[in-house]
């Protein structure tokens, strides 16, 4: 199921403004890779352009191969629907459908992808995806009630639910626990742990101590400077980049003097 992702020479743009240059990197399936930089470097850029919501904008697109498990994202024969299909996301503010159930909220991406099921199908993809998402014990008795019922991090995990109940390949993180209490942050991380033994996951992480935490291997990004395009600055083991990292600004961004 899980995948790794090959990117090279990728760059990003925005009409005519380069947002991030000629990046390379390699990510393993089952295994969790961050994102880290200041603000502004192209982390949440270069992470939508890995399931082609980056085109999405309009004006936006990109130049450079994205290969996922050696098959070409970019091709012209692949469907932009399918992609993301495969390649899930999560967003940084939980947005379960409001007015949906919940059930109906861990089946809307099947809905989308026109998927007919039984009931009992239905009502089995429903259980094991609030399973796996740590939600089931929480909200078994009141799967007709609206997503927004849910408190904030119930309803970053019901997000969870929805995105692997497709069963994608590669799950796409972007700051998800921002908006979340420690207590739900905590929940979250040991659920990305859970999660990496299926799936190849990367996350966008402004929270140094939660990189350090979740991931298996880092990537920083920079700016060269004011209105220049972010760049993969260093990439290596987690636990390398935080004690030891090449780069002095790999150094000074983990040390807190700048970002
Ligand atoms: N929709 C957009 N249209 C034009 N430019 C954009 C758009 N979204 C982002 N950018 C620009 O692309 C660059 C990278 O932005 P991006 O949001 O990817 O950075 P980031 O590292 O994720 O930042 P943050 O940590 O603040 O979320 C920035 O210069 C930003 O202004």
């Amino acid at each position: 199921m899980a995948k790794s992702i090959d990117v090279t020479d990728l760059n990003i743009y925005y009409g005519d403004f380069l947002a991030v240059q000629d990046v390379n990197i390699t990510i393993p399936a089952r295994a969790v890779t961050a994102f880290i930089g200041p603000s502004g470097c192209g982390k949440s850029t270069f992470l939508r352009s890995l399931n082609r919501m980056h085109e999405v904008i309009r004006g936006a697109y990109v130049d450079g191969k994205v290969l996922v498990d050696g098959e070409d994202l970019y091709a012209q024969e692949m469907d932009p629907v399918n992609v993301r299909r495969k390649i899930g996301m999560v967003f940084q503010r939980p947005n379960p459908f409001p007015t949906m159930s919940i059930a109906e909220n861990v089946l809307a991406g099947q809905r989308l992808n026109s998927k007919r099921m039984k009931k009992s199908e239905a009502d089995d993809v429903v259980e094991q995806s609030l399973r796996r998402a740590g939600l089931w014990a929480e909200v078994k008795e009141r799967l007709d009630r609206p997503g927004s019922s849910l408190s904030g991090g119930q309803q970053q995990r019901l997000c969870i639910a929805r995105a692997i109940a497709v069963e994608p390949e590669v799950l796409l993180m972007d700051e998800p626990c921002s908006a979340l209490d420690p207590i739900s942050t905590s929940v979250i991380e040991d659920l990305i742990h859970e999660l990496k033994n299926d799936y190849t996951i990367v996350i966008v992480t402004h929270n140094m101590q939660q990189a350090a935490r979740v991931s298996d291997q880092t990537a920083f990004f920079n700016l060269a400077g004011v209105g220049q395009p972010g760049r993969l600055v260093e990439l290596g083991p987690t636990e390398k980049m935080f004690a030891n990292p090449d780069d002095p600004a790999t150094e000074a961004y983990i040390q807190g003097r700048f970002g």
